[in-house]
């Protein structure tokens, strides 16, 4: 008999509103993760809750204001109309979760029994292409915990949708987004990618290794120790796309956004953008290929902040290229990715 699958989406998540009390509610369960600020926990507590968080929600909040749409949060929005457009495709039961914020794993883990109550598998697919603890670990680890601590109640097994920064599917799907862009006059496209603190990448790209910081991965360790390191695979998403999109190399760069504190990930998005004009860079494209759902980072960040800080430079034009959210190779490459699209029958004769 045929196992009855179901689809769990996963992303980040994002406040419940714009209110100032809300956002530093979510701040406080983001940056209270032990995965995202790797600190004791009494240090943790007293930076989270004692400076980062009461400086930091009222400008957060005033970010979302920005982007914010009648349906709440782009990230929740445009997740919700991927979990459709995939039910559209697939005849299986498909919910979403979120690592902070709502809707809980075990929110969405009973909305599935209910649609489905002898479900066999269900089939976590984390929406990160790249391997990081803050990121795909965390949101792994946290519905595991929940599967774990109910196994009382939760019957079908669980199966984790590695990352897939390299993956042929999501590479033709990212190309495909991007290349519409590409027609245009552009001096360079940005390759911009969420930034992590240096010291939690995997273990080959510790200070030790020469010139490893800022620098691809693989000029510095062996690819065989690189699994699971984040910057050896947004430069492999990087060294495939420009591979697939025929972009030459002294036409793209690659740099790191989003910091928050020292030691992150180098050269810096928003240094790179102050300077390129004064270089000779005046038309630019940017990119975020790590994420497939536009949201706070990619609208406000990107699209908003980056151009304004760009065109005061000196740039003269500045196209932020959207996230796949959900262009239709992207939403059938998913399926493929999660191994939940029937193998195409073998036509007779
Ligand atoms: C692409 C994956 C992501 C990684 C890796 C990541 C690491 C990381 N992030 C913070 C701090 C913040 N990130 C914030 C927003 C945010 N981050 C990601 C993804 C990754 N973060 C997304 C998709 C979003 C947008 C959420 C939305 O609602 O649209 C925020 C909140 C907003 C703000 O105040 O800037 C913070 C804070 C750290 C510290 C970190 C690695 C250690
Ligand atoms: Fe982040
Ligand atoms: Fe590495």
């Amino acid at each position: 008999m045929q196992k009855k699958k179901a689809l769990l989406l996963m992303n980040l998540g994002s406040p419940d509103s714009t209110s100032v009390k809300d956002v530093r509610r979510y701040l406080n369960e983001f940056l209270m993760d032990p995965r995202v600020i790797d600190k004791p926990w009494l240090a943790r507590f007293l930076l989270v809750k004692g400076i980062i968080t009461p400086f930091r929600a009222p400008k957060s909040a005033h970010a979302y204001q920005t982007i914010w749409t009648k349906e709440g949060s782009p990230l929740i929005v445009l997740t919700k109309q991927l979990q459709a457009a995939l039910k559209e495709l697939h005849d299986m039961p498909i919910e979403i979760t979120m690592r902070y914020g709502n809707p809980h794993p075990k929110v969405a883990f009973e909305k599935l029994l209910q649609q489905a109550p002898d479900l066999d598998e269900v089939i976590l697919f984390p929406l990160y292409p790249h391997y990081a603890m803050s990121s795909y670990e965390t949101a792994v680890e946290y519905v595991k915990k929940e599967y774990e601590e109910n196994r009382s109640r939760y019957k079908f097994t669980l199966t984790v949708v590695p990352q897939f920064f390299n993956h042929p599917e999501y590479i033709q799907a990212m190309a495909d987004a991007m290349r519409p862009y590409l027609q245009q006059e552009y001096d360079h496209l940005l390759f911009s990618y969420h930034g992590i603190p240096a010291r939690h990448l995997h273990q080959c790209d510790q200070e030790n290794i020469p010139n490893s910081v800022g620098k691809p991965c693989s000029e510095s360790c062996p690819v065989s120790q690189h699994q699971n390191c984040y910057r050896y695979e947004v430069y492999e998403t990087t060294r495939l796309l420009t591979e697939a999109l025929r972009i030459p190399a002294n036409k793209y760069s690659v740099s790191f956004q989003s910091r928050l504190g020292k030691g992150w990930l180098e050269p810096f998005t928003d240094k790179r953008l102050e300077a390129m004009p004064g270089e000779g860079i005046k038309k630019l494209l940017i990119v975020s290929p790590a994420f497939v759902s536009d949201c706070l980072e990619t609208l406000e960040e990107l699209a908003i902040g980056g151009k304004e800080s760009f065109i005061a430079a000196g740039g003269e034009s500045y196209t932020f290229i959207p996230c796949m959210n959900t262009n239709p190779t992207w939403v059938n490459a998913i399926g493929n990715i999660a191994a939940i699209t029937k193998p195409a029958a073998i036509q007779a004769g």
